[in-house]
């Protein structure tokens, strides 16, 4: 299975629609050499800028929605478009992320469940979302997840335990805790056994550095690809025959011996 991250810069100096356009762009540019793309959280807006939140804000079938629905199919790929700020019909706002068939068709979308800023920023002007989500390929079963999310296991433990074996993290993180992506990303893997693939972005935003270093590990927790800071095309191949391979080797998931249950909001 052929996986290409797509690490874009979000800069100010570029308008949202011609963003759009570009990653449309870049997602058709991999026809034929990947299977599934993967793109940043919130590339619409950027993570940090906050103040645009609202103001970008769309509904779930939106500008965004449509583009990206045509990206997929045009390339013929499994799109994880990264996150928008979406507009529910009820007033809230959520960070959903959306993933679409190679024949793009709405696959999944994921509003993201834990908001970052503590008491302010995405905390507050987000609300959260409480449904975990999985997406069954032919390959390989997805899930899915956004940014700050990679900091709560027991998220990744839920989708490993509804099937995951590829996880996706879409982010938009700051270079100044770049430490921390790494090594939460190398955790994800191991403790679960499972792909990670997490495709952040690049650029400074709403005045946030953003890490890149987009990466790429495997089931043993060994790093297979991984980016630089600036814009770039992340290509690596996956055997998903691995995960059901190590996890036989290694039966550490097997041990478990306590429950986990799986917080929901109300
Ligand atoms: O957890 C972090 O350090 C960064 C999280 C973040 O930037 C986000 O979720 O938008």
């Amino acid at each position: 299975m052929r996986a290409s991250l797509i690490q874009i810069a979000v800069n100010e100096d570029e308008s949202v629609n011609s963003r759009r356009e570009r990653v449309s762009s870049l997602v058709r540019d991999q026809a034929g050499s990947a299977d599934l793309v993967v793109l940043p959280e919130l590339w619409t807006t950027g993570a940090f800028a906050y103040e645009l939140f609202a103001a970008e804000a769309e509904p779930l079938e939106g500008p965004t929605f449509d583009a990206m629905s045509k990206a997929a199919a045009d390339a013929g790929v499994w799109l994880h478009a990264g996150s928008i700020p979406e507009r529910d019909p009820d007033g809230p706002l959520y960070n959903t992320a959306l993933v679409f068939a190679p024949d793009g068709t709405l696959a999944a979308a994921y509003r993201k469940i834990h908001r970052f800023g503590f008491d302010k920023g995405e905390a507050v002007l987000m609300s959260p979302g409480d449904e975990l989500v999985t997406v069954r390929l032919p390959e390989t079963v997805l899930g899915v997840t956004t940014c700050y999310d990679l900091r709560f296991p027991e998220l990744y433990r839920g989708l490993v335990d509804r099937g995951a074996e590829t996880l996706l993290v879409s982010a938009g993180w700051p270079e100044r805790r770049r430490a921390h992506w790494t090594l939460l990303a190398r955790a994800r893997a191991v403790e679960n056994q499972a792909y990670v693939l997490a495709c952040g972005s690049a650029g400074t935003h709403a005045g946030v550095e953003q890490a890149g270093h987009s990466i790429v590990v495997d089931p043993w927790g060994e790093i297979l690809a991984e980016a630089g800071a600036g814009e770039e095309v992340l290509r690596v191949e996956l055997d998903p025959a691995k995960v059901g391979a190590t996890r036989e080797q290694f039966p550490a998931l097997k041990d478990r011996l306590l429950g986990l249950d799986t917080p929901r909001r109300p």
